[in-house]
Parts: C-alpha cells; structure tokens; sequence
C-alpha cells in the first residue's frame, strides 16, 4: 500500500504541473481536467485514511488512472501526445491487481481505444489519429501489455518459489530430520512461548522427559539402523497417544520431551504412565527381529518453578532418578496398573 501511495503522491505532482503548463500554455480545458484528476486522487488519499480499506484505495486509484488514460487518449491530450502515457498502464495494472484482473482491464481498456479509434465522431472523442498512428499504438500497446503480463507472471511466481523456500528452510530447521517431531530449538521457542502464556495469564503447563531405556544395548544389539526405526516408531507411538495441541519434540539422542499445555501434574503424570504403558506394550521389530523397548520419564509442572530452566532441570534430575530406580518408569511415581508393587512409596 506504501507504494500506492507514493505513486498517488507523484501522480498528483504530474498532474499538476502538466495542468499549469496547458493553462500556460492557454489549453484551459485540458488544464481544469488535469488538475480536477488530481483532486481525485487526493481525495482517494483522503478516504484511505478515514477508513483504512486499502483494497477500496487501490481499486479507486486504478479507476482514476484508467479514466485519466482514456480520456488522453480521447482528447489526444497536448498536441496529441496524450496516447504515449498509456503505456504507463500495463505494468502498473500486472503489478497492482495481479495477473487475472490486470489483463480483464488492459483488455477493457484496449478495447475502449480501440472503439475511440474507429469511432471519432463520439460526443467524448475530440480528436483524432491517422490509421498509421492506430495500429502501431494497438499493436506496440498489445505488445507492451503481453511482455508486462509475461514479467509480472515470472516476478509473482519467483517470489512463491522464494516464499516456498523459506518456508521449507524455516520447517527444517524446526524438525528433527528422522523422526519428523519439533527439534530442540523449536520447542526451547514453545517453551518460552508457553512460559509467557503462564506468566501474563495463568496457563499451566507441564513437561514429560522420557528417554529410551538401555538404548545403546539396542544399537549394540541389532544394529544402527534397527535404533533409527526404534526411535522413529517410538515418535509414532507418542503422537498417536498425545493430544492434539501438546507438542513434542526430539530433546537430544534417545531423549524426547513433551510440552502439555493447559496441564496439571496430576494429568501430566497419568500422560506419562499412559505412555510408559504403550511403549512397554507395543511391538517394536526390525526386519522381523522383535525389539524389547521400555522408557522412563521425569515429569514436572512449571507451577512449582520460576523459571523454564528450573523446570527442565527439575525434570531431568525426575528422569535420573527414575534411571537409578530401576527404569521403566515415571518420576514423580503414580500407581501402574502393570506393575503396582513397584510405585508404592512416594505416589502422587
Ligand atoms: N541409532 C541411533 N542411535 C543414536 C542416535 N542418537 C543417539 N544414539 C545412541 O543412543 C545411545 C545412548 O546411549 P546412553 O546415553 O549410554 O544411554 P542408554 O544406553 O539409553 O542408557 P540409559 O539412558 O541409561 O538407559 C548412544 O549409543 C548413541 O550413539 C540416533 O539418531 N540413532
């Protein structure tokens, strides 16, 4: 919009001066009209502050320009020079209204001329063009107006393909590359982000750690390949059993971490005994060597911390000590429903 306006700005510069020139210049007629034009678009500017559309703006000023170039060509302007300006329009109109609408007007317009041409003796038409003049203006003016679309084609389709780009860079660098979850740097932004949310109004949030159980053994034992596809359906298996808006991330290794929006520590940790529980069940296999897959997890709530830094070290030293228990299991411990002796004593 920025650019319209200075357009507008320079366009009522031009008008004016050319205006004092004709009347100058003793073609008073002419004058008045210029300077009435950009009165016009001064009052374009006007409305555009008022009410702020700059859709209505644009759609305006292209009126004016497009009745300002017709009535050029029309009256033939000064010493019939008037046609030239047209060929202003073309890229103007690609560039302000996009491809289809920009060629129904040049297309309109075309045909306005056109009409004007072969009509002279119309009540609005007070000059005329030898047929040389016509036919170069039409042919030069369909010419200009082709390359102008041909350019405003390549420019809006290099800017998608750049905007596609950005967009491509901006996911990858958000996404752990072999488990397609969010990556360390996407959710230390969720994190904040979250952290905010709580802070200005009060949404609590918690975090699952979890880490994948002995899982150098499982590379050990079956090979690289076989961890990759571990922790891949191991990133499967925690989004089929998240809620839509928890956002889960690859932490570091065979670590992964859960941010749980709107999330007590009581719901935290039944999430988490949830999970422990699915991984504990599921059937990891590798080329049809079945993989026994457990994890163990620390889970904090950000109520009982000031900070996000306090938060994650609460959660890994939850997940340590659930390491040093014995594994397979969840810190601050809750009641399993696979294996009750275990998480007896310090329940939440
Ligand atoms: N296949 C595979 N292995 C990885 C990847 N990232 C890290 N690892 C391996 O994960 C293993 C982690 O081993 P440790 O830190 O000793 O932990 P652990 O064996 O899971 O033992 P605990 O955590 O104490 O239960 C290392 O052998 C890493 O090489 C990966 O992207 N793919």
């Amino acid at each position: 919009m920025q650019v319209l306006q200075w357009l507008t700005y320079a366009g009522v510069f031009v008008l004016i001066a050319i205006g004092i020139k004709s009347i100058l210049s003793e073609h008073l007629r002419h004058g008045y009209i210029l300077f009435v034009f950009a009165l016009l678009m001064m009052l374009n500017l006007v409305i555009l502050h008022r009410t702020g559309s700059g859709n209505t703006f644009l759609r305006i000023f292209i009126g004016i320009v497009a009745a300002l170039f017709i009535y050029l060509v029309a009256t033939g302007g000064e010493s019939n020079t008037g046609p030239l300006w047209f060929y202003v329009f073309p890229p103007l109109i690609f560039y302000m209204l996009g491809l289809r609408q920009g060629l129904v007007v040049m297309t309109s317009c075309l045909l306005v001329i056109a009409v004007i041409f072969k009509f002279p003796e119309l009540p609005f038409v007070i000059t005329e063009y030898n047929p040389d003049f016509q036919l170069r203006f039409l042919t030069s003016m369909t010419f200009v107006t082709v390359f102008s679309y041909i350019l405003d084609f390549s420019r809006r389709r290099a800017r998608n393909d750049l905007i596609d780009l950005a967009e491509r860079y901006d996911l990858a660098s958000r996404t752990d590359e072999l488990t397609r979850l969010s990556n360390r740097r996407d959710m230390r932004n969720r994190l904040d982000t979250e952290y905010y949310r709580f802070k200005r109004h009060g949404h609590h949030f918690s975090v699952v750690l979890m880490d994948i159980d002995h899982f150098k053994r499982i590379n050990d034992g079956y090979g690289h390949d076989a961890g990759d596809e571990v922790l891949k359906d191991f990133a499967k298996l925690l989004k089929e059993h998240s809620r839509h808006l928890d956002v889960i991330s690859r932490w570091g290794g065979e670590e992964f971490l859960i941010l749980l929006p709107e999330t007590s520590l009581v719901q935290a940790l039944a999430l988490a005994e949830r999970l422990r529980f699915a991984v504990e069940s599921a059937e990891f296999s590798y080329q049809s060597m079945l993989i026994p897959v457990t994890m163990s997890a620390g889970v904090c709530s950000i109520s009982q911390f000031e900070s996000i830094e306090g938060l994650l070290r609460q959660t890994d030293i939850n997940l340590y000590e659930a390491k040093m228990k014995g594994r397979n299991r969840i810190v601050p411990m809750v009641k399993s429903t696979s294996r009750p002796e275990e998480h007896d004593s310090e329940s939440v």
